[in-house]
């Protein structure tokens, strides 16, 4: 006969800007919590869109968070912060450095169940790491599309615009931003400038 085991996992929300993903995110922490669960939530330092300590989607929702420097050590801060919590969310993934995919692995092994959330593609439609590596490691993968802006099919890619142009493939990685600067495109509208 085989033992019972308190099996955590891993699951990733993730696909363009504005698919969905923190209103995903946003509705299974409140499900947990009618389930009488305990939740924390955690987002990165850097992004300041919606305020310091909460998660907030597109369409104006929000969650109260721990705020989380994007460093190695912020990361590795996360199980301690987490204290008891059975549920730990994790939104704005793509900001934080690759140690964010050992930490959800050792949280889920640990029994938690854990909640990643973040766009898989940079601006130049190239993997948006960690996404990638938790995406590959994680139990259950949802990949969310939003409306493309231009032709309104299903949109995977993140379009920046910088003054209302495609930008430039050598800008930084790095550049938070919401309507203003970015679109969600198709594969067909989305363009990257090289010149
Ligand atoms: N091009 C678009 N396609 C789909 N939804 C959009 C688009 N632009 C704005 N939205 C709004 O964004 C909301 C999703 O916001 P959010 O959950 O924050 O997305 P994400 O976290 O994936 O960026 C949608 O419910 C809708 O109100
Ligand atoms: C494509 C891309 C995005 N970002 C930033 C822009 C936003 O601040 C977030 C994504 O937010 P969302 O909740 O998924 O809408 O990431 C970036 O810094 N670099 C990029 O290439
Ligand atoms: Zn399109």
């Amino acid at each position: 006969m085989r033992a019972i085991r308190e099996n955590g996992w891993v699951e990733v929300i993730s696909g363009s800007m504005f698919s969905g993903k923190t209103e995903e995110l946003l509705r299974r922490l409140r499900r947990a919590e009618i389930a009488g669960q305990e939740v924390v939530a955690f987002t990165p330092a850097v992004d300041d869109r919606y305020g310091q300590a909460e998660l907030g989607s597109h369409a104006g929702h929000t969650w109260e968070a721990t705020v989380v420097d994007n460093t190695a050590e912020g990361v590795r801060s996360i199980p301690d912060r987490a204290d008891g919590a059975s549920v730990v969310a994790i939104d704005e993934a793509n900001f934080f450095p690759e140690e964010l995919v050992a930490v959800a692995n050792e949280l889920a092994t640990a029994g938690r169940r854990v909640i990643v959330s973040g766009t898989d593609q940079t601006y130049r439609g190239e993997p948006f790491e960690p996404l990638g590596q938790l995406m590959a490691t994680a139990e259950y993968v949802d990949k969310l599309r939003a409306i493309c802006a231009v032709c309104g099919e299903p949109a995977t890619r993140n379009q920046r615009l910088v003054d209302g142009e495609p930008a430039h493939v050598d800008e930084p990685t790095i550049v938070v931003g919401a309507e203003e600067s970015y679109e969600a495109r198709c594969r067909s509208c989305h363009e990257v400038r090289t010149d």
